[in-house]
């Protein structure tokens, strides 16, 4: 339909492109900041019948950049507003919104196929690792993008001829050592890891054993004295939980906690001399001295009510050396109430004040509280919590605005970086359309002026990819009256190779153990959307994943319970690859009889346990340095202060 609202789009597409588009179904996953974009995009480009589909509701936060939503919508489903918004941009096209999980299991595979293309605008791996593999067992090509500050990326994915999502590990999120955590941070980020994590767990969460992490921690080959402390320090946090949870304390439970906290466990530590002798001691806390304004410094020179900036020096006894540092040079926009740097006596009342309110709410009926960046309680409890413990230590301070950002791992959101990826979707996009493959690219926006965008060329997919390698197929079944040896005779047909069978990690039989052949799919919890991996036991084949869909709703009610797919899938031989041989899972583990879910052995397929041995490809560690990425091959790998963590 030509009409003079399309006629720009038609004249830049040319009419057959435009025609095409008409009639594309598309499904966009995520309505946050690259999705509004992006929705924007599709609906003014002309592409005919989009669903689009959020599981979020709006957030105040989201409108400075999230420009289909107003401050009436807040609260209201992420899909249904952007839909309504986008509509009546184009009248020519119809969106379809879906508040939901991408991940339910009634978006299947067959769902999937119902689509010519699929468009990510998500913000979490899991998710983005499960678009990518149904788009995979679908074949229905997908485009990938993620922004982060002034970064962004955007990757057409098509299966065998493009590397996947999964070909390449994504790097590990950060963790720190726990003794680094628990008792010498030297960084204001551990100070922070402590309060929202430990403190407030240990504060405001389930009553549970505190000893798992440091049993782990023990046999990680961490300092056996020092755990030794650290597990008499959680044992009196009994104390002081339930004296935030009485209501008889009368106030006093924030004094409590302080003194225990910033006083006591302190000078616990500090007996460990050994910790101390290549690391500057803490210095223990004293709560009337600072609320008075004067707190007590070995020599008595200053007791001004000053920040502590980090550069003191404490000796053995955990007094400071004299030297009381200047005053912390405040930010131009220090009027900001986040933005101020906050004094220690500041600190102080805020810890006492948020204390206080998270006590009432627990005396009011909450059973737990975490750490949440919007909630203003929790923020202000870490903020102070970490600032005095940066404080004891040494270590710098920093403002509320600064804890917000580093405790909530956010990495500021810039509405240009999400407007200029979502242009460049759409490009990628019609090249997978078109069928364009050589003009595909996958395409970086980086922190260069000069280059503001670089283009590689694709690679090819990953021999050794536990995805995008396994041949996929479709098996429409009533899960209540099909058993695992239906399955797996019925797609193997005459072809009588020996096999493993997994859904997901669990081992559901093998050449040697069939216990579960006669059992139905469903007794097993093999159901919708999920896989089941045909693994050949010799490794000479690929794997086949058989997608688990629904009998058609019109199949007649004492039919088949199962209809198999035609022609059968016929996997190719593997490719040879210079990585090591797939051992096999280990045998006497598999025997079982008559296991349940909780008694299925959880073992990688082959294929995956292959992929986890891949390590990043140099061209890849250098495109993600040339990101300003660094990739983790090990979680301990240490961190320079400035690198922000993202999954
Ligand atoms: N499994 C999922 N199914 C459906 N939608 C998802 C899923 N996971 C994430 N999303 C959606 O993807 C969108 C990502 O958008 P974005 O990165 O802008 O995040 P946001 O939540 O809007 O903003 P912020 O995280 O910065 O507060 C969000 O709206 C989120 O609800
Ligand atoms: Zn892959």
């Amino acid at each position: 339909m030509s009409t003079a609202r399309s006629a720009h789009a038609q004249a830049i597409l040319g009419p057959d492109l435009h025609a095409l588009l008409a009639n594309t179904k598309v499904l966009l996953v995520g309505a946050g900041g690259i999705g509004c974009e992006l929705l924007k995009n599709i609906v003014l480009t002309g592409f005919g019948e989009i669903t689009l589909l959020d599981l979020d509701t709006i957030d105040l936060s989201n409108l400075n950049r999230q420009f289909l939503f107003r401050r009436k919508d807040v609260k209201q489903s992420k899909a249904l507003v952007a839909a309504q918004s986008a509509a009546p941009f184009n009248p020519n096209i119809r969106i379809k919104p879906l508040h939901a999980n991408i991940k339910e299991p009634q978006f299947d595979v067959r769902w999937f196929q119902g689509f010519d293309i699929v468009l990510n605008a998500l913000d979490n791996l899991d998710a983005r690792r499960h678009v990518n593999k149904m788009c995979m067992a679908a074949q229905v090509p997908l485009v990938e993008s993620g922004t982060a500050g002034y970064l962004g990326q955007v990757q057409p994915l098509l299966k065998d001829l493009t590397e996947c999502f999964d070909c390449i590990p994504k790097p590990t999120p950060k963790t720190f050592p726990v003794c680094t955590i628990r008792s010498t941070p030297s960084q204001p980020i551990h100070c922070i890891v402590w309060s929202k994590t430990y403190l407030m767990g240990q504060l405001f969460g389930e009553d549970e054993d505190a000893g798992s992490e440091l049993d782990e921690a023990e046999k990680e080959g961490e300092n056996a004295q020092e755990i030794a402390t650290l597990r008499k320090e959680a044992f009196a946090f009994q104390a002081v939980r339930r004296a935030l949870r009485s209501p008889n304390s009368k106030g006093s439970a924030a004094r409590m906690v302080f003194h225990k906290i910033f006083d006591s466990d302190i000078r616990n530590l500090l007996v460990m001399s050994d910790m101390w002798r290549t690391r500057t001691p803490p210095t223990p806390l004293d709560f009337d001295a600072i609320l008075e304004g004067t707190p007590v410094f070995d020599h008595q020179k200053e007791t001004r009510d000053t920040p502590l900036n980090g550069q003191n020096q404490a000796n053995p006894n955990g007094q400071l050396n004299g030297q009381l540092p200047n005053r912390t040079e405040q930010p131009a926009n220090a009027s900001l109430k986040d933005q101020r740097t906050l004094s220690l006596k500041d600190n102080l009342m805020l810890f006492v004040s948020s204390t206080k309110r998270l006590a009432a709410r627990l005396q009011s009926g909450e059973e737990t509280i975490s750490f949440d960046k919007d909630d203003d309680d929790t923020l202000d409890f870490v903020t102070a919590a970490s600032n005095l413990r940066s404080t004891a230590y040494g270590i710098p301070c920093k403002t509320r605005w600064e804890v917000k950002e580093m405790a909530g791992n956010i990495i500021p959101a810039i509405a240009t970086t999400n407007a200029i990826i979502a242009g460049l979707i759409v490009l990628q996009a019609l090249h997978l359309l078109r069928k364009s493959h050589n003009k595909l690219r996958n395409v970086h926006l980086q922190y260069k002026p000069s280059v503001p965008l670089s283009t590689v060329t694709l690679s090819a997919p990953n021999p050794a990819c536990g995805i995008c390698r396994d041949t996929y197929t479709n098996l429409l079944c009533d899960t209540s009256r099909t058993t695992l040896n239906d399955v797996v005779k019925g797609i193997l047909g005459e072809d009588e190779r020996e096999v493993s069978v997994y859904e997901d990690k669990r081992v559901l039989s093998d050449p040697d153990w069939d216990d579960n052949n006669e059992r139905t799919l469903e007794s097993l919890n093999v159901t919708r959307g999920k896989f089941l991996s045909i693994v050949d036991e010799e490794g000479e084949w690929e794997t086949i994943s058989v997608a688990i869909s629904t009998l058609p709703a019109n199949h007649p009610v004492d039919g088949s319970p199962l209809i198999l797919p035609d022609p059968l899938p016929r996997p190719p031989r593997k490719a040879k690859t210079s990585l090591p041989p797939p051992s096999t899972p280990p045998r006497a583990s598999l025997k079982r009889s008559a296991p349940d879910d909780s008694d299925i052995v959880g073992v990688e397929p082959n294929a995956k346990r292959m992929k986890a041995d891949v390590v990043a490809s140099p061209t890849k560690r250098r495109r993600l340095e040339e990101d300003g990425l660094v990739l983790l091959e090990n979680e301990k790998d240490a961190l320079d202060d400035d690198v922000i963590e993202i999954d």
